[in-house]
């Protein structure tokens, strides 16, 4: 799957017309193949089509003259009185094939009888929040009881960013011109565009533009991660130090070091608060399990960080934050991480909530990543939960920035930043909204960049693995989604992996 912003499909467009291949020329294929898909897909007797005033509406004629032609019967409310262009010649060819054109008077009655309601009002030509009555005809396709299928985006969604400023359609399907449109990948635009399929519409390669956002597939990622060779010992195949846990949040730190295990760690050394290190001990069989000075109430004290900077000389990479609790102590604990350890840290969960407002991160030179979920990151930034899960790309680049480290963005769509890289991640499933998941995530993570690899490819081949890890685990078992248990993930991490081989 191709996945290109709004402003690189413009290029990619341009480019073809000046290489002589005029605009009718691509909405003809586009409008084509978009129909071959919904008649694959749906397979309508009944179909209605909701066309703006662009070239959206335009690839919308192209559909209905197609599922015309397929023997649909279909309906096309034009929201616009007059057309010129590509879309006013489509639009007379309706006319004169006699397909159905109706009124805004007539559209409860059509929306009631579609078995397809296909949506061209805007595409990637949308600027700001949709207008009347373009907001109103979403508003009506949403409350449709027919599935609908949008044309490149959903009304709505901004193609650049995933962004929804108004109101946006929620489609099952979108079927795009060329490309998957970057805004149909990142939430909430990928939400609201549901399935997403792309036509080839006739863009030369010549023509064709290379992403400035990775969509991370198998592709991007192979050759990354490498195999254990000759001469190795535990100690080259990659040392990890975890720092997690607390009296009573030990199941954090369980996973994490399981998680680094699975991902090809030599050994693991975790260091945790001293009450909790007994059970843990038991429970991880071959890591090497530190108990530091606690406070009374069970958490790792900021006494604890000269041990903690010891056993960092003999690691090649940190992961500090799964269940250390809250509060000032912890917060000199991770900022005294930040200052002591040239090996790349990775922060997460409570080490990400208690650097709020902390210099520590930004003033750091060695490598870091922060992989927040949408709430710690809105503390992080001070903007709140709420403003970083509407604008989920914008967030995570103004972290990256402010911060001067990668930063992954957790979510149905990982997002990977690190200075001018950025990339979405493709793998998942919403299975993985469970507990702990996110620990797993820190392990793999944590493992990759102890064997070498630089963080923001670590950051990247480990979403990537730990998403295609939970697909594993629904192929193989076929249980609900909702069954899946954190610890579910681990056996298939080495197979998500091997894929990368
Ligand atoms: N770029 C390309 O290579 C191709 C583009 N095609 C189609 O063309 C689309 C882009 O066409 P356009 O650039 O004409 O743009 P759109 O058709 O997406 O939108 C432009 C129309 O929406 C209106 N509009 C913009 N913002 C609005 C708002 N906030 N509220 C209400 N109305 C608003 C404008 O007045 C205009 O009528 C793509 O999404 C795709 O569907 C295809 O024909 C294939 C080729
Ligand atoms: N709806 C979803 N679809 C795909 N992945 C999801 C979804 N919800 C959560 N995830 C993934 O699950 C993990 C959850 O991590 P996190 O929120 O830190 O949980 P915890 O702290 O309990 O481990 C992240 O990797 C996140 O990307
Ligand atoms: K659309």
């Amino acid at each position: 799957m191709k996945v290109l912003s709004a402003g690189e499909m413009g290029l990619a467009d341009r480019r073809s017309q000046e290489l002589g291949i005029p605009e009718i020329a691509l909405m003809e294929r586009a409008g084509v193949g978009m129909a071959r898909v919904i008649l694959e897909r749906c397979a309508p007797r009944r179909a209605l089509v909701i066309a703006g005033g662009g070239n959206n509406g335009g690839d919308g004629f192209v559909v209905a003259r197609e599922l015309h032609r397929a023997g649909v019967e279909v309906s096309v409310l034009p929201v616009k009185e007059e057309y010129t262009g590509s879309p006013g010649t489509n639009l007379r060819i309706l006319r004169n094939l006699g397909v159905r054109l109706i009124g805004p008077g007539e559209l409860d009655a059509g929306l009631g009888t579609a078995e397809v309601v296909v949506d061209a009002l805007l595409g990637t030509g949308v600027r700001g929040a949709p207008r009347e009555p373009a907001a109103g005809l979403i508003g009506k396709m949403n409350a449709a009881s027919a599935p609908v299928v949008a044309l490149d985006v959903p009304s709505g969604v901004n193609a650049e960013t995933g962004e929804v400023e108004g109101v946006a359609v929620r489609a099952g399907l979108t079927v795009a011109a060329h490309a998957v449109k970057l805004g149909c990948v990142i939430s909430p635009g990928r939400e609201h565009a549901g399935e997403n399929v792309a036509v080839d519409i006739g863009v030369p390669p010549e023509a064709d533009v290379k992403p400035a956002v990775e969509w991370t597939t198998a592709g991007t990622l192979r050759g990354l991660v490498p195999r254990l060779r000759e001469p190795a010992h535990k100690y080259s195949a990659g040392t990890l130090l975890v720092v997690a846990g607390s009296r009573r949040m030990t199941g954090a730190a369980e996973m994490v070091v399981r998680g680094a295990q699975r991902a090809g760690c030599g050994i693991v050394f975790l260091a945790t608060a001293g009450s909790a290190a007994q059970s843990l001990d038991a429970r991880l069989t071959e890591a090497l399990v530190s108990g530091v000075a606690e406070d009374r109430g069970g958490s790792m004290a900021s006494g604890a960080l000269e041990d903690i900077l010891q056993l960092a000389e003999r690691a090649a990479a940190v992961v500090v934050g799964p269940g250390i609790g809250l509060g000032q102590e912890r917060r000199e604990l991770v900022e005294g991480v930040l200052r002591g350890v040239e090996a790349p840290v990775l922060l997460d969960a409570d080490a990400v909530t208690v650097l709020a407002g902390s210099e520590a991160l930004a003033r750091r030179t060695a490598p870091a990543v922060v992989t927040p979920h949408a709430g710690e990151l809105g503390r992080l930034l001070g903007s709140g939960a709420r403003e970083v899960s509407e604008r989920r790309l914008a967030s995570a680049r103004r972290a990256a920035e402010e911060q001067g480290c990668c930063v992954l963005l957790k979510g149905s769509d990982t997002i990977v930043v690190e200075g001018e890289r950025a990339s979405v991640n493709s793998t998942g499933s919403v299975a993985l909204a469970t507990a702990g998941t996110g620990d797993v995530l820190s392990g793999i993570i944590g493992a990759l960049a102890s064997r070498g690899i630089e963080v923001y490819d670590a950051a990247r081949a480990g979403a990537w693995a730990h998403g295609r890890a939970a697909e594993i685990w629904l192929e193989r078992t076929g249980w609900p989604r909702e069954s899946l248990v954190a610890t579910d993930l681990l056996p298939h991490v080495p197979e998500a992996l091997r894929e990368l081989e």
